[in-house]
């Protein structure tokens, strides 16, 4: 028998597999992710709880709704229009990764905890989700100095700050205010299939989950793309002549509507095809729920599988000569062979909210400036989700209207 591993990493195409090799993968929260948050954020999937029922209770993605979506379409046009107003026109050499995040974390915060733009929190909610990322993919040791301790008390600040804003909202809710969050909808629903409702607290652990990830991930997808996109002025000058034909049919103030977003192909196709390349989140654990053998190891039951997105979404039977940049391979790429948004009954619930920050963005940038990358060797830091190491700078050249 070979050795047993105490770590897997998985290799091409584990995330391709038919559903046998699934099955033996019981579904399973980073160990450190689980202790930051505790449970119930994400727990354990128990055999004693049937699988429906555990969707319904421990994850987020179901009340991602594409209706709250569409709704919330043309409030993140203007949003963008107007950052890139406020923080982007008028200026030549700009941190862009900084003015991204803003960004990002305005548009999270409005639409997940229903904050307004100037509202102090987001930036403190920025602060503390920052710190607590590097920690996610730490070794789980809770001792002061280590880097999961630290990000263990970043986790506990930030839930108690979203605790006292699930307090403020039922206060103001219960006056009888009309709120139209992803919050407020957690605080109002129950969950039939527990036969409870959702306490404060499993509120508050995913609610701090979604701004953890809405923050962060979305702004270094961004910042992959814009860098891909600005030594590749082939693939700028296309997306250019794609958004000008979605501009072409809209009257001057008109917001962008389901429809053009549906038009965006090549801009979509490309955005997904720099994720294959570059993927902006490295990786999840699940849990052998039997031994198996792969490639002579033997993993056994219970023990942590960690799978990488760059390993899968670079295998060769599914995508050949992987290091080239072909966007046209997304006219239908078979399940579980594209993963950067993971893959299966923990795939990202930020998924589609992601493709329309993703694409309103470019949209309204490639509108109003070119680009030109000032640190083209700059690093990217961290581990489960990477950020430009020098703020990614660039110098930005407006067009003419
Ligand atoms: C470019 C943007 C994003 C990327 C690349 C990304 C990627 C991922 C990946 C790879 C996973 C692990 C899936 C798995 O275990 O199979 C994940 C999980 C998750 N993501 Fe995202 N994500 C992004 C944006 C977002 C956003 C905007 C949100 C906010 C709603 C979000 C919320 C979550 C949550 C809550 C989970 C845990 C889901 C669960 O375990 O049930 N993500 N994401």
């Amino acid at each position: 028998m070979a050795n047993p591993l105490p770590f897997f990493v998985a290799q091409p195409g584990i995330n391709s597999s038919p559903p046998t090799r699934r099955s033996l993968f019981r579904v399973w929260r980073p160990q450190s992710l689980q202790k930051l948050f505790r449970a119930p954020f994400l727990p354990n999937a128990s055999a004693t709880i049937p699988r429906e029922t555990m969707v319904q209770v421990t994850r987020a993605p179901g009340f991602i709704k594409t209706e709250a979506l569409v709704g919330y379409l043309g409030k993140m046009d203007s949003m963008i229009q107007q950052q890139l107003k406020m923080h982007w026109e008028g200026k030549q050499n700009v941190h862009a990764y900084e003015l991204i995040h803003r960004m990002t974390a305005t548009l999270s915060s409005r639409f997940f905890l229903g904050l307004e733009d100037d509202d102090p929190r987001i930036e403190k909610f920025a602060k503390l989700s920052d710190g607590m990322t590097v920690g996610l993919h730490s070794i789980p040791i809770n001792l002061p100095g280590t880097v999961f301790y630290h990000a263990k008390k970043l986790a506990d600040s930030l839930r108690k700050e979203v605790h006292q804003l699930i307090k403020e909202k039922k206060a103001a809710m219960s006056s009888g205010i009309q709120m139209h969050d992803i919050l407020s909808h957690m605080i109002l629903s129950s969950d039939p299939s527990a036969g409870r409702f959702t306490t404060e607290r499993e509120v508050a652990s995913l609610s701090s989950a979604l701004v953890v990830s809405g923050f962060t991930t979305p702004a270094t997808a961004l910042a992959i793309v814009m860098k891909y996109i600005a030594e590749r002025p082939e693939i700028y000058k296309k997306i250019c002549a794609e958004q000008e034909e979605i501009s072409k049919s809209k009257k001057s103030g008109d917001t962008l509507t389901w429809e053009d977003l549906q038009k965006m192909k090549y801009t979509w196709h490309t955005t997904m095809e720099i994720m294959r390349i570059i993927p902006p989140f490295q990786g999840a654990f699940r849990e052998a729920l039997s031994d198996f053998t792969y490639e002579g190891y033997t993993i056994p039951k219970g023990w942590k599988v960690y799978w990488t997105v760059t390993t899968t979404n670079k295998n060769p039977e599914c995508f050949p000569d992987p290091e080239t940049f072909d966007p046209s391979r997304f006219e239908s790429p078979p399940p579980y062979t594209f993963v950067p948004f993971g893959g299966g009954l923990r795939v990202c619930p930020g998924k589609e909210y992601t493709r329309l920050v993703m694409l309103i963005f470019l949209h309204n940038l490639v509108k109003k400036f070119k680009w030109e990358v000032l640190a083209p060797n700059e690093n990217m830091v961290g581990t489960v989700i990477p950020t430009p190491a020098q703020g990614f700078p660039i110098r930005l050249q407006p067009l003419s209207a």
